[in-house]
């Protein structure tokens, strides 16, 4: 007795929503405080997946009941397999051109009939979904699940390294009765353990250190159909393009530097696990991508259905981005044709933007491809977001995973990334014009104009990047600057006449909803050192630095989240400064960005 005493004095008891674990004193087992705000959203998500997936479920068992009763047996299934087939209404006689899809409408087809195939079909009975928590740690992420997801089945939590797993084992007994009836730890090597159980989880969640590309192939495997897959990756040095050919190796795709990597890093890992989603004629329907801190994490669902995966090229683009003045444009790597009734799949047509930029006249990297689809599911998102405000006493990260959702909600889903305001400011080398008349002045000319929760000063638009430009030359006309280089792509922008006359008048729609309410949208971070940590038990080395960013070695906060508290200092003065003076902006990319 008195040695369990002993040994238990060597712990301390760590709590976070419902579940509480048993730390060493020397701290072996992988734990990082920061993942509360990406537990406590994928809590916020699976809540959602029990109740959408009810409704589905309902809604099936409603049109099957409705045509049992007319007695025509076995037309549910045939429907429903039609549905699948017909991804889009075919009006051609002849040949059509189907644009690529950039709109939550077009993919809302496709994944609406693919919603009528989940891994239930057919069963009356619908039983509590099963997680794997792939990558678990002390398996403080299992048990909240276990003990804070209402109506959730069995969580499996699996780690290949012996003391996690034990650590593991201690916290489930730890934490009482319902979770030792639902949480079960297993010393595995996951991507062993995925691939021999496929299909068999509705919720499978990756988590791990760095980069998840070596998870995936096996995890998109063993989701079931209609099941979400909740995938991390903290590597983002890598995604965000400081080595775009490690980017290209670990996930299919290259990375452009620019204010929008984040959401680039975002859209690259979506298209990475589409990818190992198609080699087994599956595909993926994203609810939630997110990023927070320093890392991304996506909520999608898996679906199996041959003819869908043909929709994959209309959901894919490579990215040109001019090495002078960062104007950007997509370049979709497939497009439909409609001949006679049918449809046909063709690679996109290309390219989308001569030799060199009709901005400034400097040559464009290419980076990509990404999934140029939607990231989210607007409704999705605001039912998470009321979701979570009602149960706001349950969320410890409330604050943050609310703000994080509120921004989502408002974003233009069909936008892929976004321009800069004091990136294009920093080009011409003139002052900032405050944000609102910014958008005003988009709204004006006849676009639609939204933030973007990856970064305060982003701006998502539909605006084409001349019509940008015309609208900073106007802003310039009004507001000179001293005489630049010749060969500056500021100068070279600003010599040309606009076409558009800018409108700066505040137009009503220039703040969100959100912002007109005064509801927080972006909050810095709680303290310092607040960001990634190193595999447990590892001395912090000169080589982390590309994973955490230079400050870890002398315990100060990452380069990426030094920008992002920066970035946030900026938004909280976004209100104030609408009216007031503005501000100059130096960029320090134009020389090492050219080619
Ligand atoms: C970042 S930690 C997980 C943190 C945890 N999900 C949480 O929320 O607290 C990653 C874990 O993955 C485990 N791991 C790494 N490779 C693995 C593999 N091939 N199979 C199973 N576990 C693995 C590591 O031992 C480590 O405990
Ligand atoms: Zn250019």
């Amino acid at each position: 007795m008195g040695d369990v005493k002993d040994e238990l004095q060597n712990y301390k008891i760590i709590k976070e929503g419902e579940a509480e674990i048993l730390m060493h004193s020397s701290n072996t087992v992988f734990f990082n405080k920061a993942q509360v705000y990406n537990r406590d959203m994928s809590i916020a998500v699976l809540r959602t997946f029990i109740s959408k997936r009810k409704e589905e479920h309902d809604a099936y068992l409603s049109k099957k009941g409705k045509l049992e009763k007319k007695g025509i047996e076995g037309e549910l299934s045939a429907s429903v397999s039609e549905d699948v087939n017909t991804t889009h209404d075919d009006q051609g006689n002849g040949d059509t051109e189907v644009q690529p899809i950039h709109s939550k409408d077009e993919t809302k087809n496709i994944s609406e009939q693919c919603l009528k195939m989940p891994s239930w079909k057919g069963s009356r009975e619908l039983k509590p979904p099963r997680v794997l928590e792939a990558l678990a740690a002390s398996g403080l992420r299992a048990l909240r699940y276990a003990r804070e997801v209402d109506e959730i089945g069995q969580v499996i939590a699996l780690d290949n390294d012996k003391a996690s797993v034990e650590s593991c084992k201690r916290n489930i007994k730890f934490n009482g009765s319902t979770a030792c009836s639902k949480v079960e730890a297993h010393l595995a090597d996951a991507r062993v353990y995925m691939l021999t159980h496929q299909k068999e989880f509705d919720a499978v969640d990756l988590d791990p250190y760095g980069s998840p590309s070596v998870f995936l192939d096996s995890a998109v495997q063993s989701v079931a159909d209609g099941g979400i897959l909740m995938c991390t990756a903290t590597d983002m040095a890598v995604l965000c393009g400081n080595n775009g050919e490690v980017c290209y190796s670990k996930y299919g795709s290259y990375p452009l530097k620019g204010k929008y990597c984040h959401e680039m890093a975002l859209r690259i890992l979506l298209a990475c696990i589409e990818s190992h989603a198609n080699r087994y004629k599956r595909h993926i329907v994203p609810i939630l991508s997110v990023y927070m801190d320093f890392y991304v994490r996506v909520f999608v669902r898996i679906y199996t259905s041959a003819s869908a995966i043909k929709d994959t090229p209309l959901k894919l683009s490579y990215v040109y981005q001019c090495v002078g003045c960062d104007s950007f444009h997509l370049q979709s790597i497939g497009r439909t044709i409609s001949k006679d009734k049918s449809l046909k799949s063709a690679p996109g047509y290309g390219p989308v933007v001569p030799q060199e930029c009709n901005d400034c006249g400097k040559k464009f990297n290419m980076g990509g491809p990404i999934w140029s689809a939607p990231m989210h599911d607007k409704d999705w998102v605001n039912s998470i977001l009321a979701n979570v405000k009602v149960m706001k006493e349950r969320y410890p990260a409330y604050e943050k995973i609310s703000a994080v959702l509120t921004t989502i909600s408002e974003e233009l889903h069909d936008i892929p990334l976004f321009v800069s305001l004091h990136n294009l400011c920093a080009t011409l080398k003139c002052t900032s014009p405050p944000a609102v008349i910014f958008r005003s002045a988009v709204i004006n000319a006849g676009y639609r104009i939204s933030g973007s929760h990856v970064n305060p000063l982003g701006l998502k638009t539909d605006a084409p990047m001349d019509v940008i430009w015309d609208i900073m030359r106007c802003w310039v006309k009004q507001h000179p600057i001293k005489a630049q280089q010749p060969d500056k792509s500021g100068t070279v922008i600003l010599s040309k006449e606009p076409t558009l006359e800018a409108n700066f008048a505040r137009a009503v729609a220039s703040l969100s909803k959100a912002q007109v309410r005064k509801e927080v949208r972006y909050l810095p971070n709680p303290e310092r050192h607040w960001g990634p940590k190193v595999r447990a038990g590892r001395q912090i080395t000169n080589k982390h630095c590309s994973l955490l960013g230079p400050g870890v070695l002398n315990g100060s906060l990452g380069q990426e989240a030094n920008e992002a508290t920066e970035a946030v200092a900026d938004e909280t003065t976004e209100h104030s400064d609408v009216e007031g003076p503005p501000m100059k902006r130096q960029k320090n990319s134009d020389v090492t960005t050219e080619a």
